[in-house]
């Protein structure tokens, strides 16, 4: 058995050009243009490949896109000064720090900082808190990402076994979330969980979000289940150049699975989607308009 290859890239395609014409109404009715401002501190690899896809597609989706690239040695007065004067612009609809965050800035301090209107990511504890207690919210992109290709797969998720291995407030956390408002019955492992593996393999739809290149085993997956690949590691490859991985391993998870997300080309593409969605919606509801339909 072979499993189906969950095809994120082109899940992600569709919805950006949703919200590309969502973005198109939105200016030809009421002549806004939704903008996202996008905060990078020093250099971080895996931040560095998601700005550089990220604001391509933003400009693509008809938006604009604020780019704020800061000396690794800024200051969190500095970082958090500019997030405010992001806050009070109001050209700039969705704000969005890329973490991790130099060791000396408090990412909390600078999470807590940005209005919750426009907190994009949906990291904000007011947003997080909506999500718990079935507010509407600006929920996490990844998260969100996770449960779109998983319905590729389930259109009804109600009652399915879901273990969510990670409990990050990024990823693990939301996504169990958004699964339990989806009627699963959640499980989230982390690095405390005994017989990780066992608790796996009861999962009829598997979340992936650890961490660490490939370290869930085809051995750990049930028959027929559904696999959601969170992991972006990058390893060397055998001629020396990087390679992208998930926390799967692919190869032998494919021999066991119903359906299984690639690296790259699934999750990845997802988060950014929803990045611009979770845009679009934001300025929508600061000009006190409605999602249509
Ligand atoms: N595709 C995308 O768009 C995105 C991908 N990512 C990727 O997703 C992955 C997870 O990211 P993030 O949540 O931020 O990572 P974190 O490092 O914040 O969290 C990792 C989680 O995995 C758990 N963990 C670590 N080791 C083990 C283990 N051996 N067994 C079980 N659980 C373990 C940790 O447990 P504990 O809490 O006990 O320490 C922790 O809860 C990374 O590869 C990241 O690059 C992240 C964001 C977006
Ligand atoms: N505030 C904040 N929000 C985030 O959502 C956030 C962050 N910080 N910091 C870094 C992580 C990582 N992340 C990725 C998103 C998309 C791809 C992505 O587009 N991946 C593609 C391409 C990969 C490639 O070509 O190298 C793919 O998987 O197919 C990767 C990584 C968002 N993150
Ligand atoms: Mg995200």
């Amino acid at each position: 058995m072979s499993a189906r290859i969950i095809d994120g890239k082109a899940i992600a395609a569709g919805l950006r050009a949703e919200v590309a014409a969502g973005v198109a109404r939105l200016k030809e009715s009421h002549g806004i243009t939704p903008g996202l401002a996008v905060v990078l501190v020093g250099e971080d690899p895996a931040s560095a490949v998601y700005v550089r896809n990220k604001g391509r597609q933003t400009v693509e989706a008809g938006m604009a896109s604020f780019e704020h690239r800061l000396d690794a040695s800024t200051s969190q007065a500095a970082l958090l000064d500019l997030v405010r004067r992001l806050n009070d612009d109001p050209a700039v609809n969705g704000i969005l720090v890329q973490l991790p965050l130099p060791g000396h800035i408090d990412p909390a301090a600078v999470i807590d900082t940005i209005d919750p209107a426009k907190d994009v990511d949906g990291f904000h504890v007011v947003n997080a808190g909506r999500l718990a207690t079935g507010l509407p919210a600006l929920v996490p992109c990844t998260p969100v990402g996770c449960v779109i290709l998983a319905k590729q797969v389930h259109p009804d998720l109600t009652g399915l076994e879901a273990v969510v291995v990670g409990r990050s407030n990024i990823v693990g956390k939301p996504v169990a979330q958004l699964l339990l408002a989806e009627n699963c019955t959640v499980t989230i492992a982390h690095s405390r969980t005994r017989a990780v593996a066992d608790v796996c393999r009861r999962a009829d739809l598997l979340v992936a979000a650890v961490g660490r290149p490939e370290m869930i085993r085809g051995g750990w997956v049930k028959p027929g289940a559904t696999v959601i690949d969170v992991g972006i590691n990058r390893v060397a490859a055998g001629d020396g150049t990087a390679r992208l991985v998930g926390d799967v391993a692919f190869d032998e998870a494919r021999q066991v699975a119903g359906a299984i997300t690639p690296v790259p080309g699934g999750v990845g593409p997802m988060t950014i989607a929803c990045l611009l969605r979770n845009t679009l919606e934001a300025t929508r509801r600061q000009h006190g308009l409605e999602a249509p339909g």
